[in-house]
């Protein structure tokens, strides 16, 4: 299902659960501003590419719009459009002082050299630097993306508008990033995982898990997860899938990913068919990478009974209403994968501060939020009778439509 049509269904079934006004839901659900420019740039043998690069803001109600910005071949605006609108209700959910965007360019960053990248990004930043800003618009990496981005946009803006570390999020520490940031969307996952796990009387440890993307976040909530004791039995990246049914090595397969960009070819798993990897035998299935991977085509051989959405919109609704059926809990992504933007929140803030926060301040945050959020959800589940994503959602939606009427936008 279409990414933006799976996202405005949440987004209507929470309107109507909330009972919210029409006009108010219409207004909240158009984008407050769609950027699509065209990045043509020197390639190393001196030909020009062209690409097309989006920002999508979606709401500003309630602070700046944060979101991440993805290099993919199949970004398309309808995604972008989807991922800002999440970003949107994720906020909210955390909430923290934000509103919702979005970026991507439309390009396969495993074919572009480093100086192409490099050249790539500040033409990118060279068409969208007055639509960004500390107060306006904060953008962050995604899948494809990271810090070495995120520093090339920081220095490109600067050159319009003097040096200005927080217009930028995720950053290299050297340049004002923050401590935990690179691991944040992976320790959220961990303490989202050990919220939802608690409410069962149940814990990380002895649970198996299979980790479908092995980039920042599935990589680092897989370190995390077997730090805590949980079996990680399968793991896929775009380079191939392996299983190993009495847990893989994790420490040995991330070195054996860092010396060899993937997981194919690892010697402590036998390879198995990418896409079986979402039917593996688990208790835990941790989508971390593309969207709607669980549909209706796979959501009835699912075999784990707890679903994690570390990435953004994994389950398109379809396979929402097979997996509910079958008494799979789904824990969402505006919820499950909130740590990232929290903590590049809390680099913002030490940003603005000119204050450098330790490692274990930014990690004992991240969970006080990440404890206080999942507690909100839970109680909007109760209120509404409703799923943890309706949870979720209702949360968030009911967040923004209140700064909505606030700020008297909602006509
Ligand atoms: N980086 C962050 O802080 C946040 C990321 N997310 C979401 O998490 C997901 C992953 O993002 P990152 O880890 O940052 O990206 P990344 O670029 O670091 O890693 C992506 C991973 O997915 C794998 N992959 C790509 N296509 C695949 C396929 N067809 N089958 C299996 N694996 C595939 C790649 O090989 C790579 O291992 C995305 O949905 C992103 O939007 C959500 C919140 C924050
Ligand atoms: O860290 C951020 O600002 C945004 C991360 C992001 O893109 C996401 O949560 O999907």
């Amino acid at each position: 299902m279409n990414a933006l049509v799976a996202t405005n269904r949440n987004f209507k079934l929470a309107a109507r659960l909330l009972g919210l006004d029409s006009k108010l839901e219409k207004s909240l659900l158009i984008p407050f501003r769609e950027i699509k420019v065209e990045c043509t740039i020197p390639k190393d043998d001196g030909s020009l590419a062209s690409f097309v690069g989006f920002r999508v803001q979606h709401d500003n109600a309630r602070g700046p719009m944060k979101g991440g910005i993805r290099y993919h071949p199949e970004v398309d605006p309808d995604e972008v459009n989807a991922l800002a609108q999440l970003m949107t209700w994720k906020t909210a959910v955390a909430n923290i002082p934000y509103g919702g965007a979005k970026g991507g360019i439309g390009c396969d960053p495993g074919k572009l050299s480093i100086s192409e990248l490099e050249r790539l990004t500040r033409v990118f930043t060279q068409k969208i630097h007055d639509l960004i800003g500390i107060h306006t618009d904060v953008p962050a990496p995604d899948m494809g993306t990271g810090p070495q981005t995120m520093a090339w946009i920081l220095d490109e803006y600067s050159k319009f508008h003097g040096y200005s570390t927080a217009v930028v999020t995720g950053k290299p520490i050297d340049l004002g990033g923050s401590l935990g940031r690179d691991a944040a969307t992976g320790r959220g996952v961990l303490f989202a995982t050990e919220a939802l796990l608690n409410e069962y009387g149940k814990s990380i440890s002895g649970q198996q898990f299979v980790i479908q993307g092995f980039g920042n976040v599935g990589s680092w909530a897989a370190q995390l997860i077997h730090e805590s004791g949980g079996k990680i039995v399968a793991v896929s990246d775009i380079t191939g899938a392996l299983k190993n049914s009495k847990g893989l090595d994790i420490p040995s397969l991330l070195k054996h990913v860092k010396d060899n960009k993937g997981v194919k070819g690892f010697h402590g798993g036998d390879p198995i068919e990418p896409s079986s990897i979402l039917v593996e035998d688990c208790d835990i299935l941790i989508p971390a990478a593309l969207g709607g991977v669980i549909n209706k085509e796979n959501a009835n051989d699912i075999k784990a009974k707890f679903i994690i959405e570390a990435a953004n919109h994994p389950t398109d609704p379809e396979a929402d209403e097979i997996l509910s059926k079958k008494g799979v809990v789904i824990l969402p992504d505006i919820y499950a994968n909130s740590g990232g933007v929290t903590v590049s929140y809390f680099e913002w803030v030490q940003n603005i501060q000119g204050f450098l926060w330790d490692e274990e301040k930014v990690n004992n945050e991240l969970r006080t939020y990440m404890t206080k959020g999942f507690k909100g959800v839970k109680e909007m589940c109760k209120t509404h009778n409703c799923d943890l994503r309706m949870g979720a959602f209702t949360l968030g939606v009911n967040r923004v439509a209140r700064a909505t009427v606030l700020r008297g936008w909602e006509a």
